[in-house]
């Protein structure tokens, strides 16, 4: 490209008031403004708008400047009527929630925000001592939807029973969610994460907010919450970390933006992401080997000597994150696993504020999720609080142990 042309082509891309005056040109560098063809400009400008970084001259950058923010995705996933608008005022709600418990989870050491609640006196329903920011990413994250004006119905791992939305808010949406996994693991500054479900309702509420007085019909409403992550409309998690992330899908593929805290927006960072179909990483907690089935002792044997199907010894990566376990396993491929075992028959895991939501999205990205005899996403919850065994990951990987599974019960027929 000619020196002029590019030139030219950067001032025009100047906004009106930086634009150089027309004779600035010919005074100072010599072109009149025309001397480039229009196709050839046209060329020039595609190129650029691909180009990620500053250009050698670095004057000006014009990639820099359309980064794809989540909240232009969204619209743009309304525009293409791949979601509703009512989807896409919810995500936005929960990303608000998500940045500000970002925030919150980044500035607990000096905020006096890490430790337990109340001293440790507060349990929640599953008998975890409730961390301060347990509970105030909760209230976070239950404000951030209520004031969306389209749920109808919440289920929280921090909350014992699923809490309606009070009529003047109410929608006839469904949320669930684990308001802040892995918080055992937040004085330590280790990763941590949000996990979320969004349903449409089954039948429609309208009820106070009263958990202790449970009519009939607020029963009926409350097992709108019970529902196969097959009914999922969108969900995703927002992983606190080195960087923080939020991974999305929507029923189109899974998507990754990476919080951009100059400009506090979530920038596409992995549009389509795609999980290995097979992996090298195994990731389970390993302290319970001794509580696992056979079948499962010698899958994990077989990843380690390298007696499997890639041939290839597996390392060990285990963060005791889900959502940080997850993501990893999501990009490197490789298999996650929360199984069942002697001690807890339905491992640890929540089936529709943990399990549900993270199969939905590695399924979209290609991989699979079991809990050792059906899909996930197959199953229908008894109970909000209802833990499922977990199995996820490359498609390979998880398919070497079913069928080990398969053939193991077939031997014994
Ligand atoms: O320490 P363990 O038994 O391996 O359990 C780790 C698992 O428990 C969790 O921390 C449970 O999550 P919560 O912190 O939301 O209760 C998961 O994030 C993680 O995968």
């Amino acid at each position: 490209m000619s020196s002029s042309c590019w030139i030219i082509h950067h001032l025009s891309l100047l906004p009106n008031n930086h634009r150089v005056p027309s004779n600035y040109l010919s005074k100072n560098i010599g072109v009149s403004s025309y001397t480039c063809s229009k196709t050839r400009l046209a060329t020039v400008v595609a190129s650029q708008q691909d180009a990620s970084s500053t250009n050698g001259a670095g004057l000006f950058l014009p990639a820099h400047d359309s980064p794809t923010t989540l909240t232009r995705f969204l619209l743009e996933n309304i525009r293409s009527s791949k979601a509703p608008q009512d989807i896409v005022d919810l995500i936005s709600s929960i990303q608000f929630a998500c940045k500000k418990i970002a925030s919150l989870v980044s500035r607990a050491g000096v905020t006096n925000l890490t430790g337990l609640y109340n001293e440790g006196k507060s349990l929640n329903i599953q008998g975890e001592e409730q961390k301060k920011l347990d509970v105030l990413s909760n209230q976070v994250l239950k404000n951030a939807l209520k004031y969306s004006g389209k749920m109808g119905v919440i289920a929280s791992e921090e909350e014992d029973v699923p809490v309606t939305v009070d009529e003047s808010f109410s929608g006839t949406y469904v949320a669930v969610f684990d308001p802040l996994d892995g918080s055992s693991n937040l004085d330590a500054a280790v990763a941590t994460g949000t996990i979320f479900g969004i349903f449409k309702q089954a039948v429609s509420c309208l009820v106070e907010d009263d958990a202790d007085n449970i009519e009939p019909s607020q029963l009926r409403c409350l097992a709108n919450t019970l529902q196969p992550g097959s009914r999922l409309l969108a969900a995703g998690y927002c992983m606190y970390s080195s960087s923080t992330m939020m991974v999305l899908s929507l029923g189109h593929g899974t998507h990754g933006f990476t919080l951009d805290h100059e400009v506090g927006e979530f920038v596409l960072t992995h549009p389509n992401m795609k999980i290995p179909k097979r992996g090298q990483i195994y990731s389970l907690n390993e302290a319970n080997y001794h509580h696992w089935d056979p079948v499962l002792k010698e899958y994990v044997e077989n990843l380690k000597s390298g007696k499997n199907r890639s041939g290839k010894s597996y390392s060990l990566r285990y963060i005791g994150s889900l959502v940080a376990d997850v993501h990893r396993t999501l990009l490197y491929g490789g298999i996650f696993g929360y199984p069942g075992d002697k001690k807890n028959p339905n491992g640890k895991l929540r089936l529709l504020y943990e399990c549900a939501p993270m199969s939905y999205l590695i399924e979209q990205a290609g991989g699979k999720a079991t809990n050792g005899k059906q899909r996930i996403l197959d199953i229908v919850p008894n109970t909000t609080h209802e833990r499922q065994p977990l199995i996820l990951g490359s498609e390979e990987d998880v398919d070497e142990l079913m069928q080990l599974y398969a053939a193991k019960l077939q031997s014994k027929v």
